[in-house]
């Protein structure tokens, strides 16, 4: 293995930059070339390439976003786009990969490796933490932390005009971000892709808290649930009890962006070092995870099979808190 390139792929996370830096620098330390492909795979299409060194990743670890940027590929997804995908590896005499980015960055780098050989690792690089095979995806903390605190600052609101507030958070189809930070931030109800929610039972648990004498009530909602959006459901709600002074934030791209917090930064660094040293001594066709504190190399067709669920005990935790 003598050129390795890296790239980040799918939506961005905090702590890609840190993991970018840690593969250049373990990288050269190890006397590899590493090539920074940049766009992910439109990149990787197009040949858009670029040499680094030591010095090109210096006071990126604090900083959010990418430096190699990131894309979502539709011509990827097709064996043709991925065959011109591998003609500018070869051309660049790229050796190996190691990618950064989320379950779909993944099952692209698989299709590659099967299609054409190319020795891969995978870092999880996604703020929804939706991936088996790890316990924490890179970003997760950062957009986790990021939605506390706006939720935090959205109490008050909630508690000054005794206000019931539904707040939308990220995930795709993963209720992580949302359990989370409803356990953090004291969600009165956290609305998940993973379990199915009765209006009627929000409602009675709403009018619960208002007899209760509840100041504030602050109901989570993941998007990409089956019960519908942050909107659809305070609709719903609004429907069955005129109680409520009902209000609607969704967080949005917030998430996403600014510093990774010292987790992020120190899970990108360990994994960063680690893929290289494994693609050295030829795993290919892995995710590094970290599972109990232990980095672990997950085979694709082990982990991908699987759904990742959020821990059924942190629901009952939730319930049980926001009585
Ligand atoms: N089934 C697939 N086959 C090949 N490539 C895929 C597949 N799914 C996703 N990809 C590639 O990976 C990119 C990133 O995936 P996406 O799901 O958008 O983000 P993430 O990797 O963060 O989950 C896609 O734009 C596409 O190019
Ligand atoms: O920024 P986009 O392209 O609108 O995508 C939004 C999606 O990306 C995410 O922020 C991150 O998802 P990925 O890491 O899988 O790309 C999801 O939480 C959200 O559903
Ligand atoms: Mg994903």
């Amino acid at each position: 293995m003598k050129r390795i390139g890296v790239f980040t792929s799918g939506g961005d996370a905090p702590g890609m930059n840190a993991a970018i830096r840690a593969v250049v620098r373990a990288g050269i330390y190890y006397d590899k070339e590493i090539i920074g492909i940049y766009r992910g795979y439109e990149g990787m299409i197009e040949g858009d390439f670029v040499p680094m060194d030591v010095r090109s990743v210096s006071n990126i670890l604090q900083r959010g976003g990418t430096i190699l940027k990131s894309a979502r590929s539709t011509e990827f997804k097709t064996p043709e786009g991925r065959a011109k995908a591998y003609e500018q590896l070869k051309k660049h005499n790229i050796d190996g990969l190691i990618g950064i980015g989320g379950d779909g960055s993944f099952t692209g780098m698989h299709h590659l490796y099967k299609e054409h050989g190319i020795p891969y690792v995978c870092l999880p690089g996604t703020i929804d933490n939706d991936i088996p095979g790890t316990d924490y995806t890179i970003g997760f903390d950062t957009a986790t932390n990021t939605a506390v605190e706006a939720i935090d600052k959205i109490r008050d609101t909630a508690l000054s005009h005794n206000r019931l507030f539904f707040i939308e958070v990220m995930g795709r189809d993963s209720g992580y971000i949302a359990i989370n930070a409803g356990i953090a931030g004291g969600a009165v109800s956290v609305i998940i892709p993973e379990e199915q929610t009765s209006i009627d039972e929000l409602v009675k648990k709403l009018n619960e808290g208002g007899k209760h004498n509840k100041s504030s009530s602050l109901v989570i909602v993941a998007e990409g649930g089956k019960s519908g959006s942050a909107m659809e459901i305070a609709q719903k709600v609004k429907e069955k009890s005129s109680y409520f002074d009902t209000k609607v934030t969704i967080l949005g791209h917030l998430q996403r962006g600014g510093a990774p917090t010292y987790f992020d930064r120190v899970l990108a660094s360990k994994m960063g070092v680690a893929a290289v040293e494994s693609l050295d001594e030829g795993k290919t066709d892995v995710m590094i995870g970290i599972v109990n504190n232990k980095m672990v190399y997950n085979k694709f067709e082990e982990i991908m099979t699987q759904p990742k669920y959020v821990h059924k005990d942190d629901l009952r935790i939730a319930k049980i808190l926001s009585i």
